[in-house]
């Protein structure tokens, strides 16, 4: 059952037909969400990015409970900000990446300026606890520092759904093109599996599918916007998913507003990032792999 809607999502030719795709801007989703409520009186500023969680717009897919979209919560700033540091600081060493090897990590946003077909070969890097693709098993040995300000993002949207506990400490940036695609996987490496997985899109649009927890599911479709960010919690958090396709995107919310954009974000050369994510989405997906009362994967639980 995924995977036909994986194909059938994918195909080229034929192109699928998008109309029961759920997109959170078009009347008629109604039926497909729910709107879940925040805190009216919320303690949550605007920062990293973000606006105030008071004007956030929160979604629960009806038929996935557990799977919430954030409405873009970024200001138009803030989408550029992480950008920039997925494509130009994120890129860097000690991270992995899937051109180890191949290409020199730290020259690899200077060398893709000049050559499209470098910007595109980087599809991954991984952050914290590296993910290992074969064993699909985290190791204390194969563990960086997780970037600071990542960290602070992502742990101040998880204390505004009362994750109070939550710490980023594993994450995957993939990098798509237009023709990308990530097939159907369930993320069950971490070792605790009640933590939410957090998941930020940024540029180009996707089609992202989500399952139950086996193959069998029938899975839902969702428009995945640039800001937008998917929390998979409780029911949802070992479903199936998938992204069969990026679509071009209908709005380019990193360009609205700009005249407010002060330096120093004028300063760095936004064109070439602007260039970069008019073919391309960015995903960044944060989770917690120890539980609470771990400090390292060694430690007995
Ligand atoms: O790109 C996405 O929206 C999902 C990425 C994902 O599922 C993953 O990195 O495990
Ligand atoms: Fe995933």
């Amino acid at each position: 059952m995924f995977k036909q809607y994986f194909k059938y999502y994918k195909s080229r030719n034929p192109a699928p037909d998008l109309r029961s795709v759920i997109d959170l801007e078009k009347a008629g989703c109604e039926k497909s969400v729910r709107k879940v409520p925040l805190p009216a009186e919320s303690p949550f500023p605007s920062i990293w990015g973000l606006k105030p969680s008071t004007d956030w717009q929160v979604w629960e897919i009806v038929d996935k409970p557990g799977l919430i979209i954030i409405r873009n919560p970024f200001t138009s700033i803030g989408q550029r900000f992480w950008v920039v540091q997925c494509l130009r600081d994120y890129s860097k060493k000690p991270n992995k990446s899937n051109i180890d090897g191949l290409i020199d990590l730290d020259g690899w946003w200077e060398k893709a300026q000049c050559n499209k077909e470098t910007a595109e070969k980087l599809r991954w890097i991984t952050l914290g606890f590296h993910h290992n693709w074969d064993t699909k098993i985290y190791s204390d040995m194969e563990k960086d520092e997780f970037p600071c300000d990542l960290k602070g993002m992502i742990e101040h949207v998880s204390k505004v759904f009362g994750y109070d506990t939550f710490q980023a400490e594993a994450a995957i940036i993939n990098y798509y093109h237009m023709n990308s695609t990530l097939s159907g996987h369930t993320d069950h490496s971490e070792i605790n599996l009640e933590a939410p997985l957090f998941s930020v899109s940024l540029g180009q649009s996707a089609i992202f599918l989500l399952g139950g927890h086996t193959i069998d599911e029938k899975p839902v479709a969702v428009l995945l916007r640039s800001g937008d960010i998917v929390i998979m919690s409780k029911e949802s958090r070992l479903s199936y998913h998938a992204v069969p396709r990026i679509l071009k995107a209908d709005s380019e919310p990193w360009n609205s507003n700009t005249e407010t954009i002060a330096s120093p974000a004028r300063d760095i050369q936004w064109d070439l990032f602007e260039e970069y994510l008019k073919s391309s989405r960015i995903n960044i997906n944060v989770r917690q792999v120890l539980q609470p009362q771990q400090s390292c994967l060694s430690d007995v639980i």
